[in-house]
Order: structure tokens, then C-alpha cells, then sequence
């Protein structure tokens, strides 16, 4: 299986170091410092610095290269898959998508949106607990790849395992999308909570009570239920609510120390997923009549409310069951 890979992130590059361990690989980057760097030094100092990435990458900045591809790897910020795949020359490849987020305006979750960009492609989804830099490196990781069609799920999982990076099997793609969608807006939450010095009884109490909501949300959307409790649920939400190397995590700990989302979004080449998916995450929730406070809260602070302000009135919310 030749593999392509859509997106020269720090993502798509340890993607490409992974499948890179079965076979060549060609990788499509949007900047030219990162296909120059890539082919000339086996490097991705932009996206992914100080990794030593395989000869059997190679880049390209021509998005018509990946014309012979067999399968490819969707790794470009969830808001740019629709046109980056809409200028894609073949249509009926399969699709990997590997982005976690929902597409503002149109409110659809990824797969939606390359399935109205290719109709007649496969598409597959790929999520778990995976930063980046350690899949790179070659530290054990698990993911969910999730595919309706299980021989072509079959196929990509052999292409893509290794000793230390390992697929699990599910043919629930809607579940594999909302739960890495989800996850991000909470780890900004969990990062206010680090911020704001709240304590480590409250960041447990937000990672059980924001798997509450996704839980919620997900079955409104209709994913499985062990979907959201496996690794491209549960497993991600508390990766990416623990750790610093969490992008979406560090914009929540700088808002929790009051500084303004602007700010700390301003000239940040790195995305964070959460802060574009937190306001149509809470419109899809609203929409579907779905109770999202957690979420509620991230848009607020998003928007520029205090943080103690915010805080507090979570906090005063009525007492309710917690199933
Ligand atoms: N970095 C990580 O550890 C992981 C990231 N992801 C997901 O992978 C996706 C890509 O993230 P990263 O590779 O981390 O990105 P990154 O933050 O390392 O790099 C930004 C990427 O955005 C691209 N970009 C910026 N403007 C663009 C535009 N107008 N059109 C197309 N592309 C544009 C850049 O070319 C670059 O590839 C995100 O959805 C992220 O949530 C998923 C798992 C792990
Ligand atoms: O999705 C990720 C790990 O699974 C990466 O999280 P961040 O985008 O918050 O860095």
C-alpha cells in the first residue's frame, strides 16, 4: 500500500515516521521550508524539531504527486480539510482522517466534510491519545482506526502496526471523530483548572464530569458508547488533560492565569483544535438539546470573560444526578 500523507504538521510528519516503518512514503507539506527540510536534512524543524525522521519520507509541495497513492493520510487542521481535499486531483483514494475538530459554519465533523469533498472515497478515522513527538520517536502508542468497511480497516492496520504502534479495530467512526472533536475543548478546561491553581481534585472532578458530556453529545450523534469510553475517548481526554505537551492543555493554563485568548492565540504557528471547536461544539450541543456547561464555560473565556468569573459560575450551577 503506497501511503500519502496530507499535512506536514508536527502530526502528519510522526504519521509519516510511522508509516514509513512498512514501506516509502510521500508526504504533502503546504510550506516550502518544511519540503526542503524534510527531503534535504531528514528533518521537520518547523513542525516536529530535533527528530531524526526515515530516508523512506519523502516531501512534496505539489498536491498532484499523491495521485498514485493507495490510501492517504488526512493531517491538516480540521478547518482546512474541506479545501485543501477539495483541490485534491483523485477523488476515490481512501481517506485517513487524523484531524480532531469540527468545521466551523457548517458545524460537520470531518468525515462529513470529505465525504462531501470526495463522495465515492473510503473513508477511515485514526484517533487515540498520541502526541506527536513520542509516536515520532518511537514510543508505544494504541489507537482507535476506525473504518465501516473492516477489510479495508484490516489492510490499512497492517500498513500502519509496528511494535510500538499498535490498532485497534472499530467500525465506529462517528464515535472515533467525536470523541478527539471533544477532547480538545476539555483539555482547555482542565488547563484553566492547572492555570488557575484549582488543585488536582478538580481537574478530576472536570475530566469525569467533561467525559460526562461527551458522552452525552457522542450518543445524541449516534457513537457507541465504548467508542467514547476506548482510546480515542477516555483514553485522549486524559492524555491531553494531563500534560503540558498539550497545546489545547497550555492555551487553557494561560487562561486560567488571566491572560486573554487573543493574546494567546496570536502569531502561534502551532493549532490548537479546541479554541475553533469549542463555539460550534456548543452550538451542535444546543442544537441537539444537549447540556454542555464545561463547554459553555471554554466559549466563554474564549470570548474574553475572567476566568474567576467563569469558574464561579460553574461552581454555583444547580445540583443535579450525576448519570
Ligand atoms: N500534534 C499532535 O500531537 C497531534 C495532532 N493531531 C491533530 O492533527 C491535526 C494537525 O495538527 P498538527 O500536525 O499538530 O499541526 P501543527 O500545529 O504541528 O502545524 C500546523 C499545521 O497547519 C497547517 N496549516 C496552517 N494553515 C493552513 C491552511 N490554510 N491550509 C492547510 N493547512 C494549514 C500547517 O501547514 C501545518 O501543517 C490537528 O487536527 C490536530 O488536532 C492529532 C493527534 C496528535
Ligand atoms: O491530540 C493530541 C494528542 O492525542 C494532541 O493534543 P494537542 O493538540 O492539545 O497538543
Amino acid at each position: 500500500m503506497r501511503i500519502g500523507v496530507i499535512g506536514g504538521g508536527a502530526w502528519g510528519t510522526a504519521l509519516a515516521q510511522v508509516a514509513a516503518r512498512g514501506g516509502e512514503v510521500l508526504l504533502w507539506a503546504r510550506e516550502e521550508e518544511v519540503v526542503a527540510a524534510i527531503n534535504d536534512r531528514h528533518e521537520n524543524s518547523m513542525f516536529l524539531p530535533g527528530v531524526p525522521l526515515s530516508p523512506a519520507i519523502r516531501a512534496t509541495g505539489a498536491l498532484d504527486d499523491l495521485a498514485d497513492r493507495d490510501a492517504l493520510l488526512v493531517v491538516a487542521p480540521a478547518q482546512h480539510v474541506g479545501a485543501v481535499l477539495n483541490l485534491l486531483p483523485s477523488k476515490d483514494t481512501p481517506l485517513v482522517l487524523c484531524a480532531k475538530g469540527i468545521e466551523a459554519g457548517s458545524r460537520r465533523l470531518v468525515g462529513e466534510v470529505a465525504q462531501a469533498a470526495h463522495p465515492g472515497a473510503p473513508i477511515a478515522v485514526l484517533s487515540g491519545p498520541t502526541f506527536a513527538h513520542e509516536v515520532a520517536v518511537g514510543l508505544p502508542t494504541a489507537v482507535t482506526l476506525a473504518c465501516a468497511d473492516s477489510a479495508l480497516q484490516v489492510r490499512l492496520a497492517e500498513r500502519l502496526a509496528s511494535p510500538t504502534f499498535r490498532p485497534y479495530a472499530s467500525s465506529d467512526v462517528i464515535g472515533a471523530e467525536i470523541g478527539g472533536a471533544v477532547k480538545n475543548v476539555l483539555a482547555i478546561a482542565c488547563g484553566v483548572v492547572e492555570g488557575a491553581g484549582l488543585g488536582q481534585n478538580a481537574r478530576a472532578a472536570l475530566i469525569a464530569r467533561g467525559f460526562a458530556e461527551m458522552t452525552r453529545f457522542g450518543l445524541a450523534r449516534g457513537a457507541r458508547a465504548e467508542t467514547l469510553a476506548g482510546l480515542s475517548g477516555l483514553g485522549d481526554l486524559v492524555l491531553t488533560c494531563s500534560s503540558t505537551s498539550s497545546r489545547n492543555f497550555s492555551l487553557g493554563v494561560g487562561l486560567g492565569q488571566g491572560r486573554s485568548a487573543t493574546d494567546l492565540l496570536a502569531d502561534r504557528r502551532t493549532v490548537a483544535e479546541g479554541a475553533f471547536t469549542a463555539p460550534v461544539l456548543a452550538e451542535a450541543a444546543a442544537e441537539a438539546g444537549v447540556d454542555m456547561p464545561i463547554t459553555d464555560a471554554v466559549c466563554h473565556l474564549l470570548q474574553g470573560a475572567p476566568a474567576s468569573e467563569v469558574i464561579s459560575s460553574l461552581l454555583a450551577r444547580p445540583r443535579r444526578d450525576e448519570a
